[in-house]
């Protein structure tokens, strides 16, 4: 018995330090334009980790090569210990399964209604076919968002925070491990951005999501991050706790939140 219980222990254990994304020293030019160089970044199981950088650093293009839409010239991305890279389509789409985006404009189909929008994945990602079960994911994400009044209207019949919503209950309505946020709270008021930021956290303590979180908002990343990494000119520059690198002795470190905050 109290080695059944040591092996469970040991096996959460094991779980929580799972690395699900592996970022294994990668670069990647456009042209002459360098924009990654030699990047390493390991995502564990259940952790927020959020990537702050000016404009322009290279911060969505890591999340790209996370997820396949870009290869990197050097280096290797593995998720859940297999090598993005080396993926056939079908491999691919299996990925993009478990590992949600959620890119700056939101992706809502402007023609459908929200309750569309998000069957739309059911259907068509996951092949459900059982109508009450359907029925359910969409009120059940929507309620978690704060959207099921919400749930006849057309985006263009939406505030520009209550898209956002919408886009992120679209993307997890299918239940992804790992979730990447490109500028989550970009354009949306104090109020609003908080709300967001509180959904990515509740996100992940409801369904031991794993997320890595782009953003200029330093109120997302207090909120949302178990670690915080910076990017600098294509380089990690430093990495550790909020309040760590809030008051790193480091000044270029610290430029990064006086600017904002
Ligand atoms: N597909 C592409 N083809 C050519 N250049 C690209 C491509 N994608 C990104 N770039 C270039 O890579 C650089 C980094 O872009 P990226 O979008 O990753 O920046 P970022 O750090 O996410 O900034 P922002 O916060 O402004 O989105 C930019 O100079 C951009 O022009």
């Amino acid at each position: 018995m109290e080695t059944a219980t040591k092996h469970t222990k040991e096996n959460k254990q094991a779980l929580k330090n799972e690395v699900v994304v592996d970022i294994d020293h990668i670069s990647k030019s456009f042209g002459n334009n360098e924009v990654l160089k030699d990047i390493s970044l390991k995502l564990k199981r259940g952790e927020n980790v959020v990537i702050l950088g000016k404009s322009g650093q290279g911060k969505s293009v890591t999340i790209q090569c996370i997820v396949g839409l870009l290869i990197p010239d050097k280096g290797i991305v593995k998720v859940f210990g297999d090598d993005v890279g080396e993926m056939d389509a079908d491999e691919l789409k299996e990925l993009r399964t478990k590992v949600g985006f959620l890119f700056q404009g939101g992706a809502l189909y402007d023609s459908m209604t929200v309750r569309d929008n998000l069957e739309f994945p059911l259907t068509r990602v996951l092949k459900l076919t059982d109508q009450a079960e359907i029925d359910k994911r969409i009120e059940d994400v929507l309620d978690g968002v704060g959207l099921l009044d919400a749930i006849d209207k057309m985006p263009s019949d939406l505030s520009g925070g209550m898209r956002k919503r919408a886009g992120l209950a679209r993307t997890m309505i299918v239940r992804p491990e790992i979730m990447l946020y490109d500028e989550p709270t970009t354009g949306l008021d104090p109020i609003t951005s908080r709300e967001i930021s509180e959904l990515i956290l509740e996100m992940q303590k409801k369904h031991k999501t794993s997320s890595i979180i782009i953003t200029h908002d330093m109120e997302c990343a207090k909120i949302t991050a178990d670690r915080v990494v910076i990017m600098n000119e294509g380089t990690y520059i430093a990495e550790g706790s909020f309040d760590e690198l809030k008051n790193s002795e480091d000044t270029l470190v610290r430029s990064f939140f006086n600017e904002t905050t």
